[in-house]
């Protein structure tokens, strides 16, 4: 069994569609897990079966003939997108002659997902809760931390492990592997080339990202030949950047669920109208949007060394922070509000809601409290969600104070791998 995180897209939304620029990804303790199920057989046909169970009709079931897998059909005549297009693009990469029955069970964390008309089930072990769902998967509200990047992740994952005999996913080359193909199916399922943060965060957990570029990726979509999409995979320089990078100790993520929605599609197209309106004005306004993402990043990094080579410093600017002197912190504070300042900015001239003033309101609130050192509204933006990074003994006190405001605190932390083997029997009971 195979896990994947979700994400809190903390700086460089937009900025990250431009490959010269650099975002920063917190992976999440909310994880999709993929179990893996296989039965060699010398069938006349390959059938890869991938079940949801937490959600209703969630089972999809594909015959496969392998001299055509281009011509794979769904049995009950169901779509999920993802879960095909994965599939496509693994027998592409694969090209394997041998017919199997595969079987892939998901199971996806509470977090993902609205508990909205759901019931709970726990393990036999009592080590894991998931929600079960009376909708089918489209139908179901998202909390906006990557559903479906975490699917592809983990379901390429679980899929090219049922071909190899010594899969391991704590190699390099293999995590580039999954990567790589988790990319091209996602793309393709969406129809479109995004950034790609999501599918690299579930991938390879808390990140310094810098994209890739799009003509590679649309290259083999077009052609979808296995030996354009093996090149790609396996020889192919795509110059993205994925560098670990995490919070300092003491120093945690929350992610606050804000009731209303956004539509980032809507929001990503005002923004790019508005930069080729005003190309000008809007390099300004990202340049210095840059320079704050950055700031923050290498202000992480820098607390980050401080807590290793001066324990006792940090322990007392972490003491004194949750007291409320943000001293300690003053780049990670100063960088956030710039962040703030810029995004508010993009927000007013180009017609976006990315901080609307409900959101700004709040924010600004948060920020006034003992321990927070700053909060965002995260990714694209919006009415969906905050993300707030507090000191760690601050957060009761933070939960408190804002108990009575239009946010509700996700049960999530930072956990900063991507990709990962699990051990199944926390699911005895589920499976
Ligand atoms: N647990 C799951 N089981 C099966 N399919 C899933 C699951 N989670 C997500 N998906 C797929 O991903 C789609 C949601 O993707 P999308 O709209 O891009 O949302 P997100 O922003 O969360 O990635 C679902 O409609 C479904 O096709
Ligand atoms: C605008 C963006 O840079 C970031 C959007 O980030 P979100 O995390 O808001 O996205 P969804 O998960 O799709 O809702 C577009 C992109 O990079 O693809």
């Amino acid at each position: 069994m195979f896990s994947a995180p979700g994400k809190a897209f903390v700086a460089g939304g937009y900025l990250v569609l431009d490959p010269k620029y650099r975002a920063f990804v917190i992976a999440l303790s909310s994880r999709m897990y993929a179990h893996a199920h296989v039965e060699k057989e010398a069938a006349k046909y390959t059938e890869v079966c991938v079940k949801s169970p937490q959600f209703a009709e969630g089972e999809w079931c594909y015959k496969i003939d392998l001299s055509r897998p281009d011509l794979a059909q769904e049995i009950h005549g169901r779509h999920n997108p993802f879960v095909k297009s994965t599939i496509d693009v693994v027998l592409l990469y694969l090209a394997p002659k041998q017919n199997k029955r595969i079987t892939i069970t998901i199971f996806s964390d509470p977090e993902y997902h609205s508990q909205k008309d759901s019931t709970p089930k726990t393990s036999k072990t009592g080590l894991k809760t998931l929600y079960y769902h009376s909708q089918p998967i489209h139908k179901v509200a998202k909390t906006g931390l990557g559903s479906s990047a975490g699917l592809v992740a983990c379901l390429t994952t679980a899929l090219l492990s049922c071909f190899s005999e010594s899969f391991d996913v704590k190699k390099e080359t293999t995590l580039t592997r999954i990567h790589n193909l988790a990319q091209v199916a996602h793309c393709h399922a969406q129809g479109k080339i995004g950034s790609g943060f999501d599918v690299a965060a579930a991938t390879f957990g808390s990140i310094v990202y810098r994209r890739f570029d799009p003509q590679l990726v649309n290259k083999v979509i077009e052609s979808w030949k296995n030996d354009d999409l093996v090149q790609l995979v396996d020889n192919t320089d795509w110059k993205i950047e994925h560098t670990k990078c995490c919070l300092p100790p003491g120093i945690k993520l929350l992610m606050g669920d804000i009731v209303g929605g956004s539509e980032t599609p809507k929001l990503v197209s005002k923004v790019l109208e508005w930069r080729k309106k005003e190309p000008e004005r809007s390099l300004e306004v990202w340049t210095h949007l840059n320079t704050n993402n950055m700031r923050l990043i290498e202000s992480l990094e820098k607390l980050q060394d401080t807590s290793k080579i001066q324990p006792e410093t940090y322990k007392l600017s972490l003491r004194s922070l949750v007291e409320g002197n943000k001293s300690g912190f003053s780049d990670v504070v100063s960088s956030i509000r710039g962040i703030r300042r810029y995004m508010k900015i993009m927000t007013q001239e180009s017609g976006a809601e990315i901080e609307p003033d409900q959101q700004t309101e709040l924010l600004d609130y948060c920020m006034s409290l003992k321990g927070v050192l700053g909060g965002v509204v995260p990714g694209a933006g919006g009415y969906d969600a905050v993300c707030l990074l507090v000191a760690e003994d601050a957060i009761p006190e933070v939960v408190e104070r804002t108990k009575d405001l239009s946010v509700t605190w996700l049960n999530l932390r930072e956990q900063e791998t991507g990709i990962r083997e699990e051990d199944v029997s926390s699911f005895i009971g589920l499976l």
